[in-house]
């Protein structure tokens, strides 16, 4: 069976969501599943074939549990697929998705091993504490990004069998 590792940072919980709602899509389509968050990952990394990174950006910067993930497991990470994906931006413009991209691009240059299968930014969601609670996360783009994560981790699979 394939298994999918799914490892978050997150500081207010929206990014554990949309790892949580992944997960759910994905066992839907009968993949095992293991949701960690990623300060938990330890070495040995769990047998999986394929991992999923997801972690929010944070004045400019990508959570610091992403890059200590990517960093403590390098040597397994460049063997396996990796999908990463980041949460912001905060604002609906066109110029703030773009620098949400754009931030989570340079942040990825710090591991410039990796080659990652996918790159995504979801949108940030506030905390539900905050005043105005904006949410831009666009739940039809994370499902349709988690498919196509499934479909890969089966191209992976057999690949792998071969
Ligand atoms: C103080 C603060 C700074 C933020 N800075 C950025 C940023 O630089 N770029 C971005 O795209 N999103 C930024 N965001 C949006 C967060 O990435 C977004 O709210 C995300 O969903 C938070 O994830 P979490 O709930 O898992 O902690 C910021 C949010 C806050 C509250």
């Amino acid at each position: 069976m394939t298994v999918i590792l799914l490892a978050y940072a997150t500081r207010n919980g929206s990014t554990r969501e949309v790892v949580d709602a992944i997960a759910a899509m994905l066992r839907e389509t009968g993949v095992e599943v293991r949701v960690r968050a990623a300060r938990t990952v330890r070495a040995p990394i769990e047998e999986a074939d394929l991992i999923v990174l997801g972690a929010p950006l944070y004045n400019g910067r990508w959570h610091r549990d992403a890059h200590r993930l990517l960093k403590r497991h390098r040597d397994t990470l460049r063997r396996l697929p990796v999908a990463v994906f980041g949460m912001g931006p905060r604002r609906d413009t066109p110029e703030a998705w773009a620098q949400a991209r754009s931030q989570l691009n340079r942040a990825l240059t710090r591991h410039s091993w990796l080659t990652p299968l996918t790159v995504a930014v979801f949108g940030g969601a506030d905390s539900p504490k905050h005043r105005l609670h904006r949410d831009l996360r666009d739940w039809n783009a994370i499902e349709a990004w988690a498919l196509g994560i499934c479909r890969l981790s089966e191209r992976t699979a057999a690949h792998g069998a071969t």
